[in-house]
């Protein structure tokens, strides 16, 4: 099959957060099962600095009233095409936040739906979020092109439709008040990304106002648990983290929990419980309960916090605020920086994610992967991928909390905590969380499925028709 995936997200070129990782690291898997995958995103004016880019175009196109120009390159470190939609709207080097982010996505969008009428034609536009939302809307009436939207964010619905009808084109037939219900219409399939909260969207509490009409599709939504790129993230040979460890040389992992201490500026102690965080600091991510209970637990306890993220102005000068009450007990990094995020689960006790709610989640994964143990609350892919932790029974991944709740968060840290020194029960723990299958192969196998129940009919050969016939 071919596949183009667009978004405004690749890693790791151009990766604000997990919807970033999806783009990276699927392409890979599906590729190495024989698809033809090929990727389209923002010709980002940083990008340049990160990947050998050819001076000449592949392509010139027009959209909205616009020209624009399509270079052609390679993931790095992959066999996989990158193309590139040029204008200067996207010269400038940050890839969200500006002013004129509905417009300038939206044309995007559509660059790119022309890039797969006109120039490679796949069987398959697999979009991702709002920022192409309106490709589904366009393409759906091309027989010979399909269309796969995935949620990461609903939060970001997209410009309403009054802006999309100022902007481009935007047929009669539209139905849909922003670029995601738009997408949520027109699509031939829908996915989110873990089961439970393909689930919960179709309720008031998490649709985002679009819970309706996701019920309504629901026949065509369906959840599929993110994977990580395992290769990538691989506590043996990640070249980032001071030293390298398996479950065999789990013994080995202190190195890096001091080296983080002494590079975050804390107390060089082994022993003292280390949490972590490495978040987006919006909202989603539940920053609030942490700021309610920091400086309970940092004077109750002789634990330690580093956390490394960015976002609203708001949480991070309150987080700063912390920090310098607590010099040497908490480390607040407002950065983006894949380094050091790996330092982080590398190094960390356990890692803190709280979340109001949670499409799927990386950071958990990612922890697991590194020996760091899950405190989540049970939301969304948080709940599909870390179990309750039940020593007794020597079952679980993790420490989990059920309501949004400042008190629910305080005592699951505190279980954490108290857990900590029953030192080979932790290991065990550590040992389960890291031996985890969190690869892409059994939700890659559940995206190839999909494609091929969209795959558009007139592309099916004749034999394929038979097998398909067989097979049903
Ligand atoms: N300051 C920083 N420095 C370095 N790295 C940083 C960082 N802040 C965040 N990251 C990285 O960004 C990624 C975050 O991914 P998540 O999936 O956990 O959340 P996010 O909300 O961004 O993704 C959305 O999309 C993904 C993908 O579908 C869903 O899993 C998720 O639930 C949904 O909210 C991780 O790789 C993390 O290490």
């Amino acid at each position: 099959m071919k596949i183009l995936f667009v978004a405004a997200e690749v890693a790791p070129i151009a990766k604000v957060g997990g919807m970033g990782d999806v783009v990276g690291s699927l392409p890979k898997i599906l590729r190495k099962q024989g698809h033809d995958v090929r990727i389209f995103i923002p010709y980002y004016g940083f990008l340049p600095d990160k990947l050998d880019i050819p001076a000449e175009p592949i392509w010139w196109g027009d959209a909205m009233g616009q020209e624009f120009t399509v270079y052609s390159t390679l993931l790095p470190e992959t066999d996989i095409p990158l193309y590139l939609f040029g204008h200067q709207t996207f010269a400038r080097r940050n890839i969200y936040g500006d002013h004129d982010e509905y417009w300038r996505f939206t044309f995007f969008a559509n660059g790119g739906a022309e890039f797969a009428w006109n120039y490679w034609k796949p069987d398959i536009v697999h979009c991702h979020d709002w920022h192409t939302g309106m490709i589904p809307v366009w393409m759906h009436e091309t027989p010979d092109i399909s269309t796969v939207f995935t949620i990461h964010n609903l939060a970001y619905r997209g410009p309403g439709r009054d802006l999309l009808q100022q902007i481009t084109w935007c047929p009669e037939y539209m139905r849909g008040e922003n670029a995601i219900a738009a997408a949520l219409h027109f699509a031939n399939v829908v996915n989110t990304v873990s089961p439970t909260y393909a689930r919960q969207i179709q309720t008031p509490e998490y649709g985002e106002g679009l819970h309706e009409l996701l019920s309504w599709i629901n026949d065509k939504l369906i959840g599929i648990v993110n994977g990580i790129d395992t290769d990538n993230y691989n506590p043996a040979t990640d070249r980032f983290i001071a030293q390298n460890f398996t479950i065999q040389t789990l013994d080995q992992r202190f190195r890096n929990k001091v080296k983080l201490q002494e590079e975050s500026g804390l107390e060089i102690n082994r022993s003292t419980f280390l949490v972590g965080m490495v978040s987006r600091l919006v909202e989603q991510k539940g920053i609030d309960l942490v700021l309610q209970i920091i400086d309970r637990f940092l004077g109750y306890t002789d634990a330690q916090m580093v956390i490394l993220g960015t976002g609203d102005r708001n949480y991070e000068s309150k987080l700063w605020d912390i920090s310098n009450r607590h010099r040497g007990r908490i480390s607040v990094q407002i950065v983006h920086n894949e380094a050091l995020s790996r330092r982080l689960y590398s190094g960390v006790d356990a890692f803190l994610m709280p979340s109001r709610f949670e499409p799927c989640g990386l950071s958990q994964l990612l922890a697991m992967r590194y020996g760091a143990i899950p405190i989540v609350r049970k939301t969304g892919g948080l709940l599909d991928t870390v179990s309750f932790f039940d020593p007794h029974n020597e079952q679980g991944t993790g420490y989990c909390f059920d309501q949004y709740d400042a008190l629910d968060l305080y005592t699951a840290l505190i279980r954490a905590y108290e857990g900590y020194r029953f030192k080979k029960d932790w290991q065990k723990l550590q040992v389960r969380a890291m031996k985890q299958d969190f690869s892409w192969d059994k939700s890659a196998q559940k995206y190839i499925e999909i494609y091929k129940q969209v795959m558009p009919l007139v592309n099916i050969s004749e034999d394929e028709k038979q097998e398909i016939a067989i097979a049903s």
